[in-house]
């Protein structure tokens, strides 16, 4: 993609007018004009008036200066590489490409990025027409403005202290699972991208729907999962044809619905009875529901909204949505960056220790988490270094001059990023190093709040903020007490893969074994 800011010509537009012009005069001037030539004129005005319109949005913004007819960028954006979205967050604050007939503005300063997140009365998030098909076009993150805000205020309860505190034992168990299937491997040396992701699912399979579904289902749902994964483009082919992955991602989340639903049913029913333990998030929410109903009768209001089934699972579903692909990356480079780090997890084990006040059976608690601030400096530092969600893409909902300079034509993409605000040298010197301290007493990077991206900013920043930062440090908190693990570093180790997210391009290969008895 061109990066220079003077292709733009106003002649081009000129010139394009004039293409068209000319062979629709041709075409049509000759007495006996056969089909064939009036089709190529036709054809050919068309691309032109294609260049004219692309031009004409464009205006001055670096970008490629010619739009491939029809698919525009469409191959850069099937196969996305980091070096390439590098190279157009250093063309410019604001820099354009299209995609079929989507127009699409990248801002890449901390400024602009924050502007856009900020500004609901110009954009609202886009809304893929793929994502619609995979998440069913009646899903609750669909929704905007006050229906938006009232809907994710009744979610709120699920990520409370209270809330987060109940998760905690679900998730200890299954890291427990994964560490003794990673330990039975015998410290043999392999990628272990995909084992961190198995963890991760299961962790928000179980936090989320409990113990209802079997782990054969649990399981195959991972599997299926690959195929949403394998979807999430910013532009995807517009009509989910057997066998595009769109229509595989719808497939998947069929059979990933089908089976949160049976698990609803399920919690329903155990929920009706009073004092029934919360298991789950789901259990919370319907417990919440229960109560408030009870609430409402006995205080003479009318009876409060139900969600049902569809609607749990859609929202659950979105929950997975939201967070699988994101915290595995971020799982993926914690295990890389302290394995080639040993000072820094020597310090996170030290304060492990320390928390539990030398008792390391203890079992894991919320409130070990909160006294352990070196490690909420080690998963902020992971999080900046490596930020899961480099873009967020929005939408103008109308004609938007978002500088001085540039006006955003209406139905436009434009997309904030993460990764150059969270490497600004102001907030981060030597924003490439892994630095846990520049978080610390010592460090500056808690003064620039508004440089840390990672989880978006203004009324769809992330919800799951809380619980992801509480995961994170709580496999950290396990694996730093039991386990030791030899990162293979290779020369892809440090250099990034786009899946969705963020990888390391030679799959994070390490070994396991037990932390030993001396440590
Ligand atoms: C490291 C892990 C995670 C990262 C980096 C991350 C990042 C983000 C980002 C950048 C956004 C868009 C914010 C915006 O538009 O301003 C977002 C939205 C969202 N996230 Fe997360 N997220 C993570 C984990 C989670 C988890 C674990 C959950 C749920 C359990 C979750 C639930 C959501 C939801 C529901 C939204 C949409 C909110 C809305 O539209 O109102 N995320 N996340």
């Amino acid at each position: 993609m061109s990066s220079s800011s003077s292709i733009f010509d106003p002649r081009s537009i000129e010139s394009a007018k004039n293409t068209v012009a000319s062979f629709m005069k041709t075409a049509f001037s000759q007495q006996n004009v056969s089909t064939t030539a009036v089709i190529c004129s036709a054809v050919v005005g068309l691309f032109a008036y294609e260049q004219y319109v692309y031009l004409k949005k464009k205006k001055s913004l670096p970008g490629p200066s010619f739009k491939i007819p029809i698919i525009g960028a469409f191959m850069d954006s099937l196969y996305p590489t980091f070096e390439g979205y590098m190279s157009k967050w250093k063309s410019g604050e604001l820099s354009c490409v299209s995609v079929f007939d989507r127009f699409v503005v990248i801002a890449s300063t901390c400024e602009l990025s924050r502007k856009i997140l900020n500004s609901p009365a110009f954009v609202s998030p886009a809304v893929v027409d793929s994502m619609k098909y995979i998440l069913c076009d009646d899903n609750w993150v669909f929704l905007g403005g006050k229906a938006h805000v009232d809907y994710r205020r009744g979610l709120n309860v699920l990520f409370t202290r209270k809330a987060l505190g109940i998760y905690i034992p679900i998730q200890e168990k299954v890291y427990q699972k994964h560490f003794e299937e990673w330990l039975a491997l015998g410290g043999v040396s392999e990628q272990y991208q995909l084992r961190f992701r198995e963890l991760n699912m299961e962790a928000s399979l179980r936090v989320f729907l409990g113990d209802y579904m079997s782990d054969e289902v649990a399981s195959t749902i991972s599997q299926e999962y690959f195929n949403i994964t394998a979807a999430l483009e910013l532009v995807n082919f517009p009509i989910p044809l057997p066998g595009t992955k769109v229509y595989k991602a719808i497939q998947s989340r069929k059979y990933i619905v089908k089976h949160f639903i049976e698990s609803i049913k399920d919690s329903r029913i155990r929920m009706a009875t009073k004092g029934a333990e919360i298991k789950s998030m789901m259990d919370a929410w319907i417990n919440s529901m229960y109560e408030y109903e009870v609430e409402c009768a006995e205080a003479g209001k009318p009876a409060p909204r139900r969600f049902d089934d569809r609607e749990i699972a859609l929202t659950l579903l979105t929950f997975l949505f939201a967070s699988q692909d994101a915290t595995s990356s971020a799982l993926t480079w914690a295990y890389q960056l302290l394995a080639d780090h040993p000072e820094v997890l020597e310090k996170v084990y030290a304060e492990q220790v320390q928390v539990r006040k030398g008792d390391l059976k203890q079992e894991l608690t919320l409130e070990q988490m909160e006294e352990s601030t070196y490690l909420r400096q080690v998963v902020k530092e992971i999080l900046r270094l490596r930020p899961p969600v480099l873009m967020v893409p929005y939408q103008t909902t109308r004609e938007w001059p978002l500088t001085p300079s540039y006006t955003v034509p209406k139905g436009s993409m434009v997309i904030p990023t993460t990764y150059p605000a969270l490497h600004d040298p102001t907030a981060y010197p030597n924003p490439d190093a892994f630095d846990p301290d520049r978080w610390g007493p010592n460090g500056i990077a808690e003064k620039f709040p508004k440089n840390f991206m990672v989880f978006g900013n203004g009324a769809h920043h992330c919800l799951g903020k809380e619980f992801a930062i509480m995961h994170l440090m709580a496999v950290i908190a396990q694996s730093s007490l039991q386990l030791e693990w030899t990162h293979t570093r290779t020369e892809k180790s440090d250099d990034i893969s786009i899946f969705a997210t963020i990888y390391p391009q030679d799959g994070c290969i390490m070994s396991f074994r037990p932390k030993s008895a001396t440590a």
